[in-house]
């Protein structure tokens, strides 16, 4: 790519959005067919949006649910239930955790609204900024002119803008250090497929879907010189929880060569998991298999089994991009040096 015909990045999707008594979510289970928007007005809409993956991607779970608990005080909803029913949505995003933890520190300190309404803004401001700030330090180890791969959405759909590994996706291309960008399409839900070709599409950044199951066979090729992922819950000794497949994809990449990035904010790290031995990995409706679009594509009466995450060990990783640093070869010593110093 020569500096003529780089991809101007617009970074303009903002798909969690506080309109002052509601929160308007972009309904990421329609697109790309149809761009159509839910109001949520009480927390328990909040609590099935998440539930349901109308929002989605860890950072915009925990925002939408800092959301849903301003709109529980907004109603004069019990707040202590409010909490505890947000947290329920799902299980291995620790984001959500994350930030129900500081809106319920902000209610002990005895917060009005308004206040758990600044303290909303303030875990989405933070989290773009984040972003922004690990698209600069993620991109940095790409060298110039490369071709990655990427797995599930981890766009600006997926956080409150601009993305963790589709955020350093989107900042080495403007660097002119990507090239050429793979995205997995992420069977069964098609995160890859759906959300992140609409977000890669947009911006004009020169973009391939893969099926899952070529991934092996592309990085074989020599092709790719990174995988770049996301996370839902990195451990204290690294060991990082993501979307289904991912796990496969690390193998993959240290049996041919290929470096492999994990890129998150540190409301993602859970320094008190010790190991990805300690994640709940969320088990989803077996329907998310048996059909396709709604539409019946297996045999009635078979059986699906359908975990949404999988764990990779930090010995796979080369490097977690933080806002608080890089990790490179993450260990226990790695991650203490960065996240209880
Ligand atoms: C910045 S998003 C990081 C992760 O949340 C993402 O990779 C992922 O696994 C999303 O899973 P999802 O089930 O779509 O919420």
């Amino acid at each position: 790519m020569t500096s003529t015909n780089i991809p101007q990045i617009h970074d303009t999707i903002r798909a969690v959005q506080w309109h002052g008594d509601r929160l308007r979510l972009l309904d990421q289970r329609l697109l790309p067919a149809e761009e159509k928007w839910i109001d949520c007005r009480d927390s328990e809409s909040v609590y099935h949006a998440i539930k349901d993956l109308a929002v989605r991607g860890a950072p915009a779970i925990g925002i939408a649910a800092a959301w849903g608990v301003v709109l529980a005080a907004l109603r004069g909803e019990p707040l202590e239930q409010a909490l505890a029913h947000l947290r329920s949505a799902r299980p291995t995003a620790v984001n959500l955790m994350w930030a129900l933890d500081r809106m319920k520190a902000r209610i002990a300190a005895g917060a009005d609204t308004q206040a758990l309404e600044r303290e909303a803004k303030a875990i989405q401001d933070e989290d773009l900024a984040a972003n922004r700030h690990m698209g600069e330090l993620g991109a940095a180890l790409i060298a110039p002119g490369s071709s990655v791969m990427t797995h599930c959405n981890t766009g600006s759909l997926a956080t409150s803008g601009f993305g963790t590994a589709l955020g350093v996706i989107r900042a080495g291309v403007s660097a002119g250090r990507i090239q050429q960008v793979y995205a997995g399409e992420t069977r069964p839900w098609q995160q890859g497929a759906r959300l992140t070709m609409w977000e890669l599409v947009r911006d004009g950044i020169p973009a391939k879907l893969i099926a899952d199951s070529a991934a092996s066979h592309l990085m074989k090729s020599g092709e790719v010189k990174w995988v770049i992922v996301g996370a839902d819950r990195i451990a204290a000794n690294g060991d990082t929880a993501n979307k289904i497949g991912t796990y496969q994809l690390a193998i993959a990449a240290r049996h041919h060569g290929v470096k492999f990035m994990v890129v998150a904010p540190s409301s993602t790290v859970d320094m008190a998991t010790a190991s990805g031995d300690d994640i709940e990995i969320e088990l989803r409706d077996s329907a998310e298999l048996l059909s396709v679009a709604g539409r019946r594509t297996v045999v009635e009466g078979a059986q699906a089994w359908n975990p949404v995450f999988d764990v990779t060990p930090a010995s796979l990783i080369d490097a977690i991009v933080t806002e608080r640093g890089v990790i490179e070869q993450p260990t226990v010593e790695g991650m203490r040096a960065v996240f209880t110093a």
